[in-house]
């Protein structure tokens, strides 16, 4: 970047500031604001969904990955370097989610149910490097013991208890996580449980999985460590007719029992929106969990764009001041493009909303509001569309020291020329396959 390119980013941006006090907004306080928000980037969109205890073995749950693109990560440390290329393009520090899968056994054959926190030790490590913090997900699914579609609660108790057990042993790996980083690991639990068809007792399966979420929780953690979350689901491939765990259910054990409601964009009717929701849940928990994702007919989890229902969740988030009862996560995968460019627009577009949120004249809409002044309430909406938000976003990017507007792009393509290309190429070798070309 030439400094003529520099001084025009810092002219406009000055622009931008003008015009913005104008309008009562401070864009220096909106930019500090922002960069204490820390995204929580999910590792599986760097190889899949495949984790390394079986990344050839069936992604199952009821999710899915489509695509084939060249140059999945294949081991911890592919997966970290291609995190790092993620976050070198993405301004600001944030937290990288894991699931359970991910653990790092050297080889050992480690079942789920005894998995311990030094199966994550370099994970930590890398955490520590980076300034970064870690979250966590006990994974009940791409297991035998989930392929009737059923964990914590299946009939069997043997199964049960095996789920249990490991949703035990993930909450302590959140701990460990809170204790190392000094930033709390927030663990959430999904799981896939439901029927493909018409089903009969609905409530035996949730009495089940009730029970098998009283025993995970009986440990009591340091909430400074730890914090619990517990994800709803509308439906899953081969659970279109019944969700044990769906909305109406965790909503009521969120707020009995006093856990973190996740909420994933991808998980409702098409015609229901989750920003819609938060401010209800916000009203009666203490916290809240976002999966943000993007929605394509069903829970396709497509890469975030900037649309309404993004735009709309950032604004709820600012318009009832909730950055400190909202842990932002990042869920979506998408392996039909280029995984780390996936991680960098999802990840840009969320704090970019957040940031175009935080740039509306929130206080002047509310007292229009208030005052049935609609008229002004729809206008200012409006026209703040075309309000320079752009200059910020740009200012921000090279105060952040990353690529602004689209030069990441480059970053990535010769990333991918130069890393991604070449692992394919050697796992054609191994499999006899051509090397993919682009
Ligand atoms: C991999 C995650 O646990 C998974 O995507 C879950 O959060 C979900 O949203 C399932 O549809
Ligand atoms: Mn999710």
């Amino acid at each position: 970047m030439t400094t003529t390119d520099i001084r025009r980013i810092e002219e406009a941006y000055q622009q931008a500031k003008e015009l913005y006090a104008k309008i009562g907004i401070d864009t220096e306080k909106v930019l500090e604001t922002l960069e204490r928000i820390r995204i929580s980037i999910h590792c599986w969109q760097g190889d899949d969904v495949r984790g390394f205890e079986n990344a050839d073995g069936e992604l199952t749950g009821g999710i899915q990955t489509t695509g084939n693109h060249p140059g999945r990560a294949r081991n911890a440390d592919e997966l970290r370097a291609d995190l790092e290329k993620a976050l070198s393009l993405i301004p600001g520090t944030h937290k990288v989610n894991l699931h359970a899968i991910y653990a790092e056994t050297a080889g050992e054959k480690v079942d789920r149910n005894q998995l311990k926190p030094h199966h994550f030790q370099n994970w930590v490590e890398w955490a520590k490097k980076h300034g970064l913090g870690l979250d966590f997900n006990p994974t009940c699914f791409s297991h035998e013991f989930s392929d009737e579609g059923l964990t914590l609660s299946h009939p069997k108790k043997e199964i049960r208890e095996f789920w249990v057990e490991h949703c035990k042993a993930s909450r302590r790996i959140g701990e460990y996580f809170g204790k190392e980083l000094g930033i709390p690991c927030v663990t959430n639990i999904w799981v896939p449980d439901g029927f493909k068809d018409i089903t009969i007792d609905k409530l035996g399966p949730r009495k089940r999985l009730q029970e098998s979420l009283d025993t995970i929780f009986e440990e009591k953690l340091d909430e400074n460590y730890n914090v619990d979350a517990v994800e709803s689901k509308l439906f899953g491939i081969g659970s279109e007719s019944y969700v044990v765990g769906s909305h109406e259910f965790y909503m009521g054990y969120s707020l009995k029992n006093n856990k973190v409601l996740c909420l994933d964009v991808g998980h409702f009717h098409p015609t229901e929106t989750v920003s819609n929701k938060i401010s209800s849940m916000a009203l009666f928990l203490d916290k809240l969990l976002l999966h943000v994702s993007r929605p394509v007919r069903w829970d396709s989890d497509h890469v975030v764009i900037m649309d309404d229902e993004l735009m709309e969740i950032a604004r709820e988030l600012v318009v009832n001041d909730l950055f400190d009862k909202t842990y932002i996560a990042l869920d979506f995968f998408d392996a039909s493009i280029n995984r780390i460019a996936a991680w960098v627009i999802g990840t840009r577009n969320t704090i970019k909303a957040l940031m175009r949120a935080m740039l509306e004249p929130t206080n002047t809409l509310k007292e229009a509001e208030l005052s049935g002044d609609f008229t002004t309430r729809l206008a200012l909406l409006e026209e703040i569309k075309s309000y320079p938000f752009g200059a910020v976003w740009d200012y921000y990017c090279l105060k952040k020291n990353v690529p602004v507007r689209e030069a990441w792009l480059q970053e990535v393509k010769a990333y991918e020329k130069e890393v991604l290309l070449d692992r394919d190429h050697a796992r054609g070798e191994e499999e006899g396959e051509p090397a993919c070309s682009l």
